[in-house]
């Protein structure tokens, strides 16, 4: 990786459900350090997007490279390994674990069978690392209180905050957010816009799905615009709202807009 290599280059990225094309000719670089807004209409790709740089869907062509490495065909966890980390619009809690054990159970260390059955002394100072980050992350991510409760017992927006938590227990470089403020309390949504500015400063790159201009103009420095599959913007959030491709894609246009974004694409 060279200095002027970015953390992430995303070149010619096309994806189709059957005849539905999600993604057409999608190109853009994220630079180390950006917090980058993902933004669009209701079904224009975003999630497809964020499921394919993360490994868990496959793009029908395009290159996806992480520090100059090509990583589109590498499964979830090789991209986890590799530094980056994601988390889900909607995070699942298992039933039975308390708020602590989640988020050791997210540590990116493992070891072998016997090793772990032996409980040997490099699998227990392992834990002891993990416990420690586990707990600071918590810690940070205003979770501490709850450590012992049951994971499935936290609130919608806590939820939310242990799943940072869960990327983050694996050291990531980059962490792309599936809209962390939707349906979140507004005190528990200015401790989550604390927390990302926080970890940004500390160098986190973030990527982040939201639908809340709020939000984005408060975190963002860049926002990428995606309307049925294609970026139609990329510009810091001041700019939105005096973008004429923004403006077509919120305010609606049918098959002649499609054919104007063909063209521009
Ligand atoms: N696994 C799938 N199979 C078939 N179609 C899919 C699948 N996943 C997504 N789609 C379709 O792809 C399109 C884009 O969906 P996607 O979830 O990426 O949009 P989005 O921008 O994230 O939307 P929202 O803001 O509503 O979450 C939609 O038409 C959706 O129905």
């Amino acid at each position: 990786m060279t200095n002027t290599t970015p953390l992430l280059r995303v070149q010619s990225l096309a994806k189709a459900f059957g005849g539905n094309k999600v993604l057409q000719n999608v190109s853009f670089d994220i630079q180390p350090g950006e917090i980058v807004g993902l933004l669009g209409p209701n079904g224009s790709g975003k999630s497809t997007l964020l499921n394919i740089i993360t490994g868990f869907e496959s793009a029908d062509r395009g290159v996806i490279a992480y520090r100059g490495n090509a990583i589109q065909t590498l499964p979830a966890h090789r991209i986890v390994e590799a530094g980056i980390a994601r988390t889900f619009q909607l995070p699942a809690m298992p039933e039975k674990m308390s708020v602590m054990e989640v988020a050791m159970a997210a540590s990116t260390t493992h070891h072998g069978f016997w090793e772990t059955l032996l409980g040997t002394g490099g699998v227990r100072a392992a834990e002891r690392q993990a416990h420690a980050k586990a707990t600071a992350l918590l810690h940070e991510l205003l979770l501490a209180h709850v450590r012992d409760l049951p994971a499935s017992a936290l609130s919608g927006g806590q939820k939310k905050l242990l799943g940072i938590v869960c990327a983050l227990m694996g050291a990531p470089k980059m962490v792309f957010l599936d809209e962390p403020t939707a349906g979140v309390h507004p005190n528990l949504r200015n401790d989550i816009v604390s927390a990302l500015k926080r970890l940004n400063q500390q160098g986190m790159t973030l990527v982040i799905v939201e639908h809340d201009m709020h939000f984005i103009r408060e975190v963002c420095s860049r926002c990428i615009v995606l309307d049925r599959g294609h970026i139609v913007a990329s510009c810091c959030p001041d700019e939105l709202s005096s973008n004429e491709r923004v403006l077509q894609a919120y305010l609606g246009g049918g098959a002649e807009n499609d054919a104007v974004l063909e063209k521009q694409a």
